[in-house]
């Protein structure tokens, strides 16, 4: 029996195109949100089929299953009896293809839709491009109150709410969909979101929520999907708000749950899909953010292996950090047993690179090999130079070390099925230090869009999670080299980590001219250098595996620069 005033926000993990999952997802959790007394369940953004869907939606076959999956959802069935729904869906009036869609969200109530609130405000930058598939909405939609809920309801999608200079830099939209809701009479507003992970969104999105209750005198129920969908990360960290903007109710990060909490306030309880309560958030770790940028990744690195019907994982083991933090979450993510590490040691190959390749194996629990690199190298310049042609430039010889390796990994992974996870960060991508089809080969790159002093920290991070040392401590302390000649340290080539990063997270992320970096008391014949750098490699960056997003600008789909072009520093 539904209490007066209780809902459930359902932030559920959705795989894009599949739409039984979706809806069985949808169905537990219904489930378990009427036997907790909720009148009400909502669900996230594009629910039924998952979100970003992008050019799927080209498809007519996809926006009918769509509709047909939304339909099945609303037939008279036990599992929803005497709850109503709020379930996103790509609605195409008269089957019509983008851009003749709507971003919607269904009321589903009494075996019926009763309702639908379409999408005013479409987002179209960095990650998104919503217009490329979608109309906007002409007018908001109110709903009468749910049969227990006692306030009619304002539907409202993601973006709808992002509308609020203090907060967010990006130009007010002309209309605001939220104070349209509440003058038609909305009680409750519900904004149905898909909004992807990045360090610092969830206290932003909390602060620009509350502001949001409190200005249009109006509670929210704000429900954000959960789960990784290709580079995209979803942290969930749905909430319910109070007119006055106080949180009633914070569902977790980076988990499946269903919130069930009440509108006049009171002890909200967290659920999993199987009904069971979520264990209680562990206290805060010493470093917060790394910490949370570790469990992003676990998060994604999970998702994209599953969902793209993999199991395992395989890391080529340098005994650096790099490596070592990605082998550290992919045994987090898919289970130690999943997680092959192979040490692949050169002619220029440390002893202590070894020693450490393996102990960070030992320490994981993850499985390992050693495959010595040197008759392949030694066999490619000997064929190299069978015609006599002269023994190749330094600059090509490192290269086709980073290759070797590069094959091996591949060639395990059409072995065994094993997903090759790529170990480069976000310093090395921007200025191309790493190798085309060599350390770059692989399927996705974990790490990507962390910076290498972010990579310390959340390595750091992960021996802190696990209680004990799982990344050996001499992989913090010595100085990073690729080791493909004798004696190299990263540090040859490129500036201090801690300068080059800071150079970068003014250049790729706040996108600041070359003035003002040198300005933050770089020198200028560095910057420069670096610039120049991230400019030149562009085209590595547009064959690179899919980066996990973790900042407010990664490399991949949200920065679309062009290769063959002529702007330079
Ligand atoms: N615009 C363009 N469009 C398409 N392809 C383009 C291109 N410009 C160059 N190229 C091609 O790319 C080639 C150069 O790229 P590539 O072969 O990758 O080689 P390259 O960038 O020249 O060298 C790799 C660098 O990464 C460093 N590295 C390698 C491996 C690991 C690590 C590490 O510490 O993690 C560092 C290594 O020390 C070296 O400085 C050119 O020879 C050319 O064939
Ligand atoms: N000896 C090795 N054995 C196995 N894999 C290696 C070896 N050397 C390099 N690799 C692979 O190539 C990637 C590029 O590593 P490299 O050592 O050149 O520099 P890096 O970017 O500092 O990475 P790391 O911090 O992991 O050493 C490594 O992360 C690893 O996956
Ligand atoms: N799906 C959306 O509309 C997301 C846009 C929104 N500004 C966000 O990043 O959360």
């Amino acid at each position: 029996m539904a209490r007066s005033g209780r809902i459930a926000l359902a932030q559920v993990n959705t795989t894009v195109g599949d739409f039984a999952g979706n809806a069985a997802r949808v169905r537990a959790a219904a489930e378990v949100a009427r036997e907790a007394g909720a009148a009400l369940a909502v669900f996230p953004e594009l629910t039924v089929c998952g979100y970003p869907p992008r050019d799927l939606l080209d498809l007519p076959d996809f926006l009918e299953r769509a509709r047909q999956a939304l339909e099945e959802l609303a037939r008279p069935a036990a599992w929803s009896k005497g709850i109503a729904l709020v379930v996103g869906f790509p609605e195409a009036p008269d089957g019509a293809p983008p851009p003749g869609v709507y971003n919607a969200a269904a009321l589903i109530s009494d075996g019926r839709v009763v309702a639908v609130g379409r999408k005013s405000l479409l987002p179209t930058y960095d990650v998104f491009d919503e217009t490329r598939y979608f109309l906007p909405a002409g007018a908001s939609t109110t709903a009468a109150a749910p049969e227990g809920l006692g306030v009619p309801l304002g539907l409202s999608v993601c973006e709808d709410i992002w509308n609020d200079q203090r907060f967010w830099e990006r130009p007010r939209y002309a209309r605001d969909p939220i104070a349209d809701l509440v003058r038609a009479g909305a009680g409750l507003v519900v904004n149905v979101s898909a909004s992807p992970y990045a360090m610092g969104k969830a206290p932003l999105r909390e602060r620009m929520l509350s502001a949001s209750a409190r200005d249009h005198g109006a509670p929210i129920a704000y429900v954000n999907q959960v789960g990784g969908n290709d580079a995209l990360l979803f942290d969930g960290g749905s909430m319910l708000l109070a007119r006055d903007g106080a949180v009633l109710a914070r569902a977790p990060l980076f988990e499946e749950a269903v919130l069930v909490c009440d509108l006049e306030g009171g002890a909200p309880l967290a659920l999993g899909l199987d009904g069971r309560p979520l264990p209680p958030p562990p206290p805060p770790p010493a470093d917060a953010q790394a910490d949370e940028v570790l469990r992003a990744l676990v998060m994604g690195v999970r998702d994209y292996v599953r969902k793209c019907g993999f199991r395992q994982a395989v890391v080529g083991l340098s005994g650096g950090i790099d490596s070592a933090l990605t082998a550290c979450i992919a045994a987090e993510a898919l289970g130690a047993e999943n997680v092959l590490g192979v040490a692949m040691p050169s002619r220029y190959s440390s002893g202590h690179s070894r020693e450490d390749a393996a102990e960070l194996a030992r320490n994981l629990g993850v499985r390992f090999r050693e495959i010595g690199i040197e008759p392949m190298h030694a066999a490619f310049l000997a064929a190299l130079a069978a015609d006599g042609a002269p023994p190749l430039c330094d600059l090509a010889d490192q290269n086709v070390q980073a290759r070797v390796r590069g094959q091996i990994l591949m060639a395990i992974s059409n072995d065994t099925g094993a997903l090759v996870l790529t170990t480069g960060n976000k310093s090395e991508i921007a200025v191309g230090y790493c190798t085309l089809y060599g350390d770059m080969a692989g399927g996705l790159a974990a790490i990507g869009d962390v910076p290498k002093t972010l990579v310390y920290r959340v390595a750091r991070a992960a021996n802190a999670r696990a209680g004990r040392t799982l990344v050996p401590e001499r992989t913090f302390t010595k100085p990073p080299s690729a080791e493909l000649k004798p004696g190299q340290l990263d540090q040859d080539s490129l500036p201090p980590y801690d300068v080059l990063d800071d150079i970068l997270q003014a250049y790729v992320e706040e996108r600041r001219p070359l003035e003002a970096i040198v300005a933050r008391g770089h020198d200028e014949a560095i910057v420069r250098r670096v610039l120049r750098m991230v400019v030149q490699s562009e085209y590595k960056r547009r064959q690179a595996a899919p980066v996990l997003k973790v900042s407010e600008k990664a490399f991949g789909e949200g920065r679309r620069f062009p290769i063959a072009q002529g702007y330079r520093y």
